[in-house]
């Protein structure tokens, strides 16, 4: 009797696609993604676009910054959930910083949490985002094309932000694997997490296995679609609930890049992605709204289908 083989993530390279690339590699890459993004709303991209010790360098000023005083990192708050400081929550604590493709909004938290300045940390989230958004904006630019509906590109691009979240989970110090946060799905459009080298995304397949992430390179990412993209293509890519799971004594970082809707665009899938097939799932939505009704609403399942399913 053999044991089952373990349960990996698809592998996507794209060390040799560029937005300006040639058709074969383009549309190589482009398949792999359409596939990974049905099955399992989720792939590891590598990516050599970040170099190593710029990421070592990420994670060193990243640890500093959660060393700073709980008064000082609670000074960096919004109105928005899941943008600023968040925590400590039992292991899990998150600074959000919004619109990070901006330099202005990166030298405002300094200003914060750094007041004598701190180039380093400027330069390397900047670099970080420079490039990170580059293969967002691939597997965006892909997705389309394979559904078909490349025709919305401009408008889809122009619709969104850029949400960095600099995360830590405390090593609980035991070797029983404890919550760093609990299973859900994003509510946003893609993310894509870069994490060091503590292990312990999961992320749940169709079936209901528990995928365990070790990503196979050190120039790995993790890209995962939240719920605003699965109403946008009406229910044609899938979205993967997952969670963290922390044991032992180091500390896990992950830093995270999100796409999130800009404040007040509706959400509506194109026409093209509604058929007799494939009925509308969900009526057009304003993304941000949606966020107030998931902070008031407790950690509901479906939360979207909840708030505006068909
Ligand atoms: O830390 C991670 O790898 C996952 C983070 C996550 O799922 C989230 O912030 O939504
Ligand atoms: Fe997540």
């Amino acid at each position: 009797m053999g044991s089952e083989p373990e349960l990996k993530l698809p592998i996507i390279d794209f060390s040799s696609v560029d937005l300006e690339s040639n058709v074969a590699e383009w549309e190589s890459v482009k398949s792999q993604v359409h596939i990974a993004l049905e099955e399992y709303g989720c792939f590891e991209a590598v990516f050599d676009k970040v170099p190593l010790d710029l990421r070592k360098a990420m994670f060193l000023e990243v640890e500093e910054l959660f060393n700073l005083p709980l008064l000082t990192k609670q000074r960096v708050v919004s109105s928005r959930p899941y943008h600023g400081y968040v925590g400590p929550l039992q292991l899990y604590e998150s600074m959000g910083i919004e619109d990070v493709d901006f330099h202005d909004q990166v030298e405002s938290l300094i200003n914060i949490l750094w007041p004598q300045g701190k180039p380093s940390f400027s330069k390397n989230l900047q670099y970080f985002t420079e490039q990170v958004t580059r293969l967002d904006k691939m597997i965006r630019k892909m997705i389309l094309e394979s559904l078909g509906v490349e025709k919305y590109l401009d408008e889809h691009m122009n619709s969104t932000n850029y949400l960095a979240r600099l995360i830590k989970y405390e090593g609980p110090q035991t070797n029983e694997a404890k919550v760093g946060i609990a299973e859900h799905t994003d509510k946003n459009i893609f993310t894509t997490l870069c994490q060091n080298q503590v292990d312990g995304l999961e992320v749940q397949t169709k079936r209901g296995e528990w995928i365990k992430c070790k990503p196979s390179t050190p120039n790995s990412f993790v890209v995962v679609t939240g719920d605003t993209l699965y109403a946008w293509t009406n229910g044609r890519v899938h979205t993967p609930v997952h969670r963290v799971m922390v044991s032992g004594n180091e500390a896990r970082f992950t830093i995270g890049l999100f796409t999130v809707p800009k404040p007040g665009f509706i959400i509506k899938a194109p026409e093209e992605l509604v058929t007799e097939d494939h009925p509308l799932l969900f009526k057009p939505f304003v993304q941000s709204e949606f966020m107030k009704f998931v902070r008031s609403s407790e950690a509901i399942k479906n939360a979207l289908k909840v708030y505006c399913g068909v």
